[in-house]
């Protein structure tokens, strides 16, 4: 991900943990403001030297659920329907409507309202240390009154989201020093603290030990669009605990929708596939 590709939340964030959602809702309550996600008929092309691959094919999804996990198998396509969301794939066919957002035309309107944790974190850092390269996403947010931060707000806010993360004993440390699981915590942590009002996390946790998995997985699985600064999370994971943890769940298999509906049952429905397709391979 490149710095100009990380979202700049238009007000300041709240840093605490937010409360767990206890409803579905698609819209804030307070504003009005649409959070859907909406695809319409969408493919995905990629193209090649003489000809195209078709990586996605007649996506139809509506997601307003606070917490939608993306699972299937190696090369289904999840992260292909996560750079679509992102507006980072080829989509030439059909809508991709993010929060309001035409994510296909409108690549500005979703740099406000997306913020995408990629799969390989070194690619998101983009300033020399842990502490400057969460500074600067601080530095672009604005306060209520639409003014920049000041320097102890700044300072302040970026000390919060480094304890917030974990990362404060690493703060003043080289970013590609940083180990492969410590680059995917701090990356989680410049893409929360912008505030975007979706995140899009791939794979966030798989780099992980136990404890910080957990305390990543406890920041993004509060995911509430309705609370004042809050967010959605459209989480790619391997990880079917955190799948089933979110309030629903998208089944990918190669390049098309298998399942959609409460995460509980369509992760189900995957884990008795992959069963089944072990069962079959061993036999
Ligand atoms: N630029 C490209 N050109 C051709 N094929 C591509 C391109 N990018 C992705 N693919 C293919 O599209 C398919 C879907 O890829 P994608 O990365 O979305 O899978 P995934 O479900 O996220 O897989 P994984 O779980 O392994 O990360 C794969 O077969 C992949 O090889």
């Amino acid at each position: 991900m490149t710095r100009t590709a990380r979202p700049q939340g238009p007000t300041a964030p709240d840093d605490g943990a937010r409360p767990a959602p206890d409803a579905h809702r698609a819209a804030d309550p307070g504003t009005g403001a649409d959070r859907t996600v909406r695809l319409r008929g969408v493919r995905v092309e990629a193209a090649g030297p003489t000809s195209s691959a078709v990586l996605l094919e007649g996506v139809d999804l509506e997601l307003s659920a606070p917490r939608v996990a993306v699972v299937g198998e190696n090369g289904s396509g999840k992260s292909t329907l996560a750079r679509a969301v992102a507006g980072l794939a080829d989509v030439t066919a059909g809508e991709v409507i993010v929060h309001g957002v035409d994510a296909v035309r409108d690549v500005k309107g979703l740099r406000r309202t997306v913020g995408m944790v990629f799969a390989n974190p070194a690619a998101q850092m983009v300033m020399p240390t842990v502490r400057e390269d969460v500074e600067l996403t601080v530095k672009a947010l604005r306060g209520p009154d639409g003014r920049r931060l000041s320097t102890e707000e700044v300072a302040r806010r970026t000390d919060a989201a480094l304890a917030g993360h974990r990362l404060t004993a690493l703060a003043d440390r080289a970013c590609l020093s940083l180990s492969s699981g410590q680059a995917q915590r701090l990356a989680v942590c410049s893409v929360m603290t912008a505030a975007p009002s979706l995140v899009i996390a791939d794979e966030p946790t798989s780099l992980l030990d136990g404890r910080h998995r957990q305390i990543i997985a406890d920041r993004l699985l509060a995911a509430d669009p309705s609370a004042p600064g809050g967010f959605q999370l459209l989480l790619v994971t391997h990880d079917l605990e955190l799948a089933r943890a979110c309030d629903e769940a998208v089944w990918v298999h190669a390049g098309r929708i298998e399942r959609t509906g409460p995460a509980a049952d369509v992760v189900a429905a995957y884990e008795a596939f992959l069963d089944r397709a072990v069962a079959e391979e061993l036999a």
